[in-house]
């Protein structure tokens, strides 16, 4: 980004995390404006937004725009980073744990010079397990418990033939790590990918999954242990309209993409 020409951004699926960043855009967020948006049904996409952008399909987004963020089903990761890193370009990601079954992607950034941001997202504290992992982390342990509307349909309770619709008791439904997350639940856990690739990795991290049925909001509580601190972190999300995701995600995007251009970065 050149002094004075705002980065453009291209926003890839506009559901409860792609339109609230598309608002903050088109509200102004200092040093970006959007150029272009992605949808699956580009027609009823243009009837959403608020002026006429470019919507085009998500290989053609990136001649208009420096940098795309991520916001769609994540078996399309790869269709939408891939054009932008080859060209040296920024990329947003939130479907995170899309990232670990395809390590070309991160390749492809090294080889041309173009970068993955995976924003906090609907976590906390990532700030925080970066500079531990700077020293030795012994163990990151999360919990995470879900209302049943935000888990359900997960390909892991399928396979598993594990129930979770009339449950009256909290229900553990899984115990593993991130990596065999992202494949049981492609959709609810970016989280957990998140904090496993900024600490100690997606094979050491130890994950649980509830499903709770009194609870209105996403909870995920992590405790790291580590030779420079010891610290626990917990965060209680309000869904968005997608029950799946937390309402502070888009959020988490918007503040990352203003801390790009500010004059004064506050946290890591
Ligand atoms: N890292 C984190 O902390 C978090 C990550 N996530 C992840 O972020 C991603 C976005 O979440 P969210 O906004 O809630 O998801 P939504 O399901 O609300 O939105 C996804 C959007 O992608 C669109 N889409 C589908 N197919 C295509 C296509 N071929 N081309 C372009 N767009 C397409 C959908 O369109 P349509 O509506 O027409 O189907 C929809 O608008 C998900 O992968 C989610 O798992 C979510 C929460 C936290
Ligand atoms: O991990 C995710 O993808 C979403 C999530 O848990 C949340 O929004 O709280």
């Amino acid at each position: 980004m050149g002094k004075g020409s705002p980065l453009r951004v291209a926003v890839a699926g506009l559901g409860a995390v792609g339109m609230a960043v598309v608002r903050a855009l088109e509200a102004g967020l200092p040093g970006c404006e959007l150029a272009a948006v992605s949808a699956r049904d580009l027609g009823a996409a243009r009837a959403r937004l608020p002026r006429a952008v470019p919507v085009l399909p998500v290989e053609e987004l990136e001649p208009l725009a420096d940098l795309v963020v991520e916001a769609a089903p994540a078996a399309l990761l790869p269709a939408i980073a891939a054009p932008f890193l080859s060209a040296g370009k920024g990329v947003v990601v939130l479907s995170a744990g899309a990232l670990l079954r395809n390590d070309h992607l991160i390749a492809l950034a090294r080889e041309r010079g173009g970068q993955i941001t995976v924003p906090t997202g609907a976590l906390i504290g990532l700030d925080a397990v970066a500079a531990a992992a700077e020293g030795v982390i012994h163990s990151v342990r999360m919990v995470t418990r879900k209302p049943v509307r935000g888990l359900a349909g997960a390909p892991y309770l399928i396979e598993n033939g594990i129930e979770i619709e009339g449950i009256g008791e909290p229900l553990r439904v899984f115990k593993g790590t991130p990596r065999e997350a992202a494949v049981g639940f492609p959709a609810n856990l970016n989280v957990a990918v998140a904090l496993s690739l900024v600490g100690i990795g997606p094979d050491r991290t130890e994950l649980e999954i509830w499903a709770d049925p009194a609870l209105a909001r996403n909870v995920h509580s992590i405790a790291v242990e580590s030779d420079s601190a010891n610290f626990t972190m917990s965060i209680e999300n309000l869904p968005s309209e997608n029950p799946k995701t937390g309402r502070i995600t888009a959020l988490s995007v918007i503040a990352c993409l203003r801390k790009m251009g500010a004059p004064l970065r506050v946290g890591t």
